[in-house]
């Protein structure tokens, strides 16, 4: 398989499938652009149970905002009880053929209005049941796409009992309320591949994000085959950044960047969830969600630190960034070299205080991570983009704003 520019398919030893730089990389460079296969939303099926009455609006398509709210244009067919909005008739149409198919209209109506689900249930059942609409619903228009979703990583991972019990309950529901018609090529509606689709959403999916006043949330989430191959590192060495709300006609696209240069050979990994987490969460939340101990090198010298100063970097890790000294700065440049360089006793016990200070956004409770813009003529370019918060940081001003 094709997967980007510069990167192959490689088997890692303890981790599957992994994409490694089949050349140089640059940072800034664009490694992979992706398009999703599915995207659903995570807003509740039953709109009175939206939590803020503020909350915006997105088109069900293009999952862009649209404002003002009353430029909304509601399906015809679910509009009685004001479910699911687009953005332009093209967006409608686009859906009505696709994602949002009668079947689908016809599925998330009758969810919508079943109370064990809606009321008894917590938002995330009602996420993963939208999940599996537009799964199935997969199977049915597009079924070499739904071979694509099929092939990607699904071991089970955190609570198996608390995950079979929801496959057992959603299945059921489907079942009863709305069973995808058995016309459908390619797959049979049993609870085994309820579970297992349940298992590659909670393994595969990315936040499409929004930010409303600094409060960060998920407004949707996006299968992305190509980008779904990279495994998780602590400290990256490539960021995802999206771009929903633009203009352009492949919004939901996500980007990979390099954060900085790396050789031929070497993997290229996310991090699955911002980088400022602790140890203990960072470890709790890789086990649970995604079936795996960390063993980075970051988790290899943060497991060996006291008690102390793990909780000294609980919730966040800037203040020791903050702390740490100027010159280590100036010693190192991008290069990845640099980062696992160092042989004096504070870069022993913090090696990465360096991709902290450089590479995690500055802006407050942002988190975000930040990699310098495109190369342009084989040059890097200067200024670094935070992937949340859209900051531009100069790398040359670095020292004078810590
Ligand atoms: C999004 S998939 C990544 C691609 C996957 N390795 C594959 O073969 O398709 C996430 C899964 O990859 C594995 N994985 C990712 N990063 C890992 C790591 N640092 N160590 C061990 N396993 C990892 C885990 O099984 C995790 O649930």
């Amino acid at each position: 398989m094709w997967v980007g520019e510069g990167l192959k398919v490689e088997e890692i030893h303890g981790k599957g499938r992994g994409l490694v730089s089949s050349q140089p990389l640059k940072g800034g460079q664009v490694v992979l652009k992706d398009s999703p296969i599915l995207l659903y939303s995570t807003r509740p099926l039953n709109p009175q149970q939206q939590v803020h009455s503020t909350s915006a609006l997105y088109c069900d398509n293009c999952f862009r905002r649209i404002q003002p709210a009353s430029a909304a244009i509601p399906c015809p067919s679910c509009s009685h009880n004001n479910n699911h909005h687009f953005c332009s008739t093209n967006c409608l149409s686009v859906a009505a053929a696709s994602s949002h198919s009668p079947w689908v209209c016809q599925s998330l109506a009758r969810l919508s209005n079943y109370p064990d689900l809606t009321v008894h249930q917590p938002l995330e059942r009602q996420v993963q049941a939208r999940y599996l609409v537009a799964a199935y619903n997969l199977a049915i228009v597009n079924p070499s796409q739904f071979q694509i979703l099929m092939s990607l990583q699904s071991t089970h991972s955190g609570d198996e009992v608390a995950s079979a019990k929801a496959a057992v309950f959603l299945h059921s529901l489907i079942s009863t309320l709305c069973p995808p018609p058995t016309t459908a090529q390619g797959f049979a509606f049993t609870l085994e591949l309820t579970s297992f689709l349940l298992a590659r959403d909670r393994l595969n999916a990315f936040g499409l994000m929004e930010n409303i006043r600094g409060e960060r949330s998920v407004r949707a989430y996006g299968i992305y085959p190509r980008a779904s191959l990279f495994n998780h590192d602590c400290l990256p060495n490539a960021c995802r950044f999206d771009y929903v709300d633009s203009e352009s006609g492949s919004n939901t696209d996500i980007i990979i960047r390099m954060i900085h240069d790396v050789p031929q050979g070497r993997e290229i990994c996310l991090s699955y969830f911002p980088v400022n987490e602790s140890y203990s969460c960072r470890q709790k939340r890789l086990l649970e969600d995604y079936g795996f101990a960390c063993d980075c090198d970051r988790c290899k010298v943060e497991a060996n630190w006291s008690d102390s100063d793990q909780e000294e970097n609980d919730g966040g890790e800037t203040d020791q960034v903050e702390e740490m000294d100027e010159d280590q700065d100036e010693d190192m440049e991008a290069g990845e070299e640099d980062l696992h360089s160092g042989d004096d006793e504070a870069r022993e016990d913090f090696p990465h205080a360096y991709f902290f200070l450089r590479y995690m956004c500055n802006v407050e409770n942002c988190w975000g991570t930040m990699a310098p813009l495109p190369p342009s003529d084989g040059n890097s370019s200067n200024l670094l983009e935070c992937n949340v918060c859209g900051n531009l940081k100069n790398e040359e001003l670095l020292g004078a704003e810590c």
